[in-house]
């Protein structure tokens, strides 16, 4: 990065923002989550792997190719940078990804075996590309938890074209991304609301 470099400058500021804002509903305790903005000449700027997520700092913003290599090697990237460019490199219009570990999600995902939650009759179905009503519903893939992510990654990538509103991992927390960063906390608003009203309504 260079020092007068407005747009990474912007690209940064997103992430520690969102980061903060993750923090303050409580979607990533202790060190978990993780942040990434693709600016629009290809350069991503993406969460330094550990510390708090809440607390973010400019040096804790670092730059990946799209590969996934980070431009200085001495730094390290976040432990899930291939979910990340994994997504840039299926759509080239998202613009950023967001992964968080709420209780609602870990929760439900360790509830129900299934490989899918399904959202149905919410009117914050909306939120999402292309629903125009409450009268619908939507899958939200769940995937089994890996602590190799090169393979988790072989197993999300066959259901990329196909998930409106993101993705579970089981007992982990979810993946939601947007054209931009307003897009993508939007998206992971309206998701972790979905799986919050989803997990009360099957407790009851
Ligand atoms: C606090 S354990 C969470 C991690 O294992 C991981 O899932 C996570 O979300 C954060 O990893 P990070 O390498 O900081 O991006
Ligand atoms: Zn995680």
């Amino acid at each position: 990065m260079q020092v007068s470099d407005r747009h990474w400058s912007d690209a940064v500021q997103d992430v520690v923002k969102a980061g903060r804002r993750m923090d303050q509903r409580g979607w990533v305790p202790a060190t978990a989550g993780n942040l990434s903005r693709r600016l629009a000449d290809g350069r991503i700027a993406i969460t330094r792997s550990g510390g708090h997520k809440g607390f973010l700092t400019e040096q804790d913003v670092i730059e990946i190719d799209p590969q996934g290599r980070p431009l200085d090697a001495s730094q390290k990237s976040s432990a899930e940078t291939l979910l990340h460019t994994q997504l840039y490199a299926f759509d080239p219009a998202i613009g950023a990804v967001l992964h968080g570990h709420s209780v609602a999600a870990t929760v439900l995902s360790m509830m129900d075996p299934a490989p899918a939650i399904t959202l149905a009759g919410y009117e914050l179905l909306k939120v999402f590309e292309r629903q125009s009503t409450h009268e619908t519903s939507i899958d939200v893939p769940v995937f089994h938890n890996d602590q190799d992510i090169a393979r988790l990654a072989g197993v999300i990538a066959p259901s990329l074209g196909g998930m409106p509103a993101g993705y579970v991992i089981r007992g982990h927390g979810v993946y939601v991304w947007g054209r931009d960063m307003a897009m993508a906390l939007a998206r992971l608003e309206g998701l972790e609301f979905l799986l919050a009203c989803e997990l009360e309504r099957r407790k009851s």
